[in-house]
């Protein structure tokens, strides 16, 4: 049977391990990804989804538990094959746009002549064809998150990391965020893991929900969604996105 391309098992993280002010973010969690899958995270404020997401990304150690990327061939490098997105752009204000999005491709020394092309190509993908040469001051939130998240595929990971990434913005802008995310998904076919507080978000984007609570901060249920793509927004309307949203708002609590 062909491994998943992230295999979490028994995966648990004690901060200040040891000292009185130990403190368990994260309890015996299992996770398996396929390849190309979207899987949104979700779950309450301090429930240890940015703490899962900085283990995976290498940023952070493990108290106890597996973390396999990859599927075990050997051949994932996380520094080269990750690209993250936070909830704040996080751009160089003295860098222009396509500055910026060059970032990873530098730190990885690789050939620029190349990683300028791409970064154009991906500008385009998202939608900032024409503002290469802008500062980010110049450009609205959601354009800046544009700008991070053609920076998190410059350097062409396997996995993307996104931490909240919409969180920042307006609703409308939001809601039309959600809908080109899934279009870059569908032209890129990268494997994308996403946080987030919002339940019809986390629906709506995923073709797999992981859906975490608190005390204990652990995973309490995996839901394959079955909805199909490319989604639309008035599929929010529809009975069986209701039934996912009613189950992950009963699996955290909240009916
Ligand atoms: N460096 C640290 N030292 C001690 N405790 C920490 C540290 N980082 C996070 N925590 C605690 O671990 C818990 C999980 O934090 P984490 O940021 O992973 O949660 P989260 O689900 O991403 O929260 P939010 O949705 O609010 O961003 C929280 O209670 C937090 O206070």
């Amino acid at each position: 049977m062909q491994k998943p391309f992230i295999h979490i098992s028994g995966l648990s993280k004690v901060y200040n391990k040891g000292k009185a002010n130990e403190y368990p973010a994260l309890s015996d969690v299992s996770l398996d990804v396929k390849e190309g899958d979207l899987v949104s995270i979700v779950g309450p404020s301090g429930c240890g989804k940015s703490t899962l997401i900085m283990i995976i990304a290498g940023l952070l150690e493990a108290t106890e538990g597996t973390l396999e990327i990859g599927g075990g061939d050997g051949g994932f490098d996380v520094n080269r094959h990750v690209g993250i997105v936070f909830q704040q752009s996080l751009l160089l204000k003295w860098r222009t746009v396509l500055d910026n999005v060059l970032l990873p491709a530098e730190f990885l020394g690789l050939p620029m002549r190349e990683a300028r092309d791409r970064a154009r190509d991906l500008l385009a993908l998202v939608g900032l064809q024409g503002q290469e040469d802008k500062y980010p001051k110049q450009l609205s939130g959601g354009q800046q998150q544009r700008v991070s998240i053609a920076r998190s595929l410059v350097h062409d990971p396997k996995l993307v990391l996104m931490d909240e990434p919409f969180g920042a913005l307006d609703a409308l802008t939001r809601e039309h965020m959600n809908l080109e995310l899934l279009r870059i998904w569908e032209q890129s076919g990268k494997t994308i893991l996403f946080v987030t507080h919002g339940i019809s978000e986390a629906v709506f984007l995923g073709s797999k929900i992981a859906v975490m609570t608190s005390g204990p901060a652990r995973l309490a249920k995996e839901i394959d969604v079955q909805l199909p793509y490319p989604r639309r927004l008035d599929m929010k309307t529809h009975e069986d996105f209701g039934a996912y949203a009613r189950e992950v708002y009963g699996l955290l609590g909240m009916e």
